[in-house]
């Protein structure tokens, strides 16, 4: 029996809508006899909005609803930012296409400043990650930072009403929203280092679907999906949640992969590594990286920041 139609769980935030219509337009437009539709859900994590994530079970709150559709045949596949997936898949689904990367840059958004230098001193920022706090700090340690949640839209109006005097997302996430006008600068990855996989775009399937697997491959970006995999080693190395500061982040240049990353502790603790190698050996060296924060007593670092909710 042939496949003639994919559904796609999706969340109904914009971000969560364009990713899942990208896919929809690129599967359609590969296989022009395939219907693709939208199975749109709310999410435990878009139902309380207001916790912050690292208190309520972190990011995996966001996927439940929609990896459940899939186990329960009311969808075929679910688009994911990379950055927002955890490292574990529950029994019976995979991950199985990395698409190419958008600019996976954080950006620094404001009304009245260009970047964090012109910031006058004790000024606000506001961002609820960890990653990005504590690489803030570690560039302007007068600056406030303090939480910002909420949907890309939600987030630019809080700004935009004065409560903060900039704010800090996803180049990615604005880019697709055509809200990229929004970004005042980039920080390039020696200042904010992203976070393993931020601006990449995956997806996730039952495992026990050549027919589907077929579909989908062509979407694989292969280059992307080495960087991806090589970041994420490290989160699952060191089984971090996402009460956790850690940015990893890599490149490929003549066949090359470079990955740096970073781990937050208390007190703006900050241990890094870095190794490269071939792009195929992406795991080895994500491996080597995992390896050399543990042997900097990354594990010991995150016991300290306390226990996931
Ligand atoms: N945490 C929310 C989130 N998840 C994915 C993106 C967009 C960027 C991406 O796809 O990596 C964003 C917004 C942001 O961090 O500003």
């Amino acid at each position: 029996m042939s496949i003639t139609t994919i559904r796609i769980a999706t969340r109904q935030s914009p971000l969560a809508l364009w990713q899942a219509e990208y896919i929809q337009q690129r599967l359609e437009s590969i296989h022009p006899d395939l219907t693709v539709e939208l199975v749109p859900m709310t999410t435990k994590g878009d139902r309380i909005l207001g916790t912050p994530l690292s208190k309520i079970g972190g990011k995996g709150l966001f996927v439940k609803e929609l990896e459940q559709a899939m186990l329960e045949d009311r969808a075929d596949i679910a688009v994911h930012s990379m950055k927002d997936v955890p490292y574990k898949f529950p029994q019976g689904l995979e991950l199985k296409v990395i698409c190419e990367r958008e600019d996976s840059s954080d950006a620094f958004v404001s009304n009245n400043y260009h970047n964090l230098d012109e910031l006058p001193v004790g000024a606000t920022v506001g961002t609820s990650s960890l990653r990005r706090k504590m690489q803030i700090l570690a560039l302007r340690p007068d600056l406030h930072i303090t939480d910002l949640r909420g949907n890309v839209g939600t987030r630019l109006s809080k700004l935009d009403m004065g409560q903060y005097d900039a704010i800090i997302l996803a180049s990615a996430g604005l880019i697709r929203l055509k809200l990229g006008d929004r970004i005042a600068s980039r920080f390039e990855p020696e200042q904010i280092l992203p976070a393993p996989g931020q601006g990449a775009v995956g997806i996730e399937a039952r495992t026990d679907s050549p027919e589907l697997d077929a579909l989908l491959a062509p979407l694989q970006d292969e280059e992307t999906a080495y960087r991806v995999k090589a970041e994420r080693i490290i989160t699952q190395t060191l089984q971090a949640s996402c009460s956790v500061p850690i940015a990893a982040y890599s490149t490929i240049t003549d066949g090359t992969l470079s990955l740096r990353a970073l781990v937050g502790g208390i007190d703006n603790q900050m241990i890094e590594a870095s190794a490269e190698g071939p792009a195929e050996t992406a795991e080895t060296i994500g491996t080597t990286v995992a390896d050399s924060l543990l042997a900097q007593g990354a594990k010991e670092m995150i016991m300290a920041l306390g226990t996931e909710s």
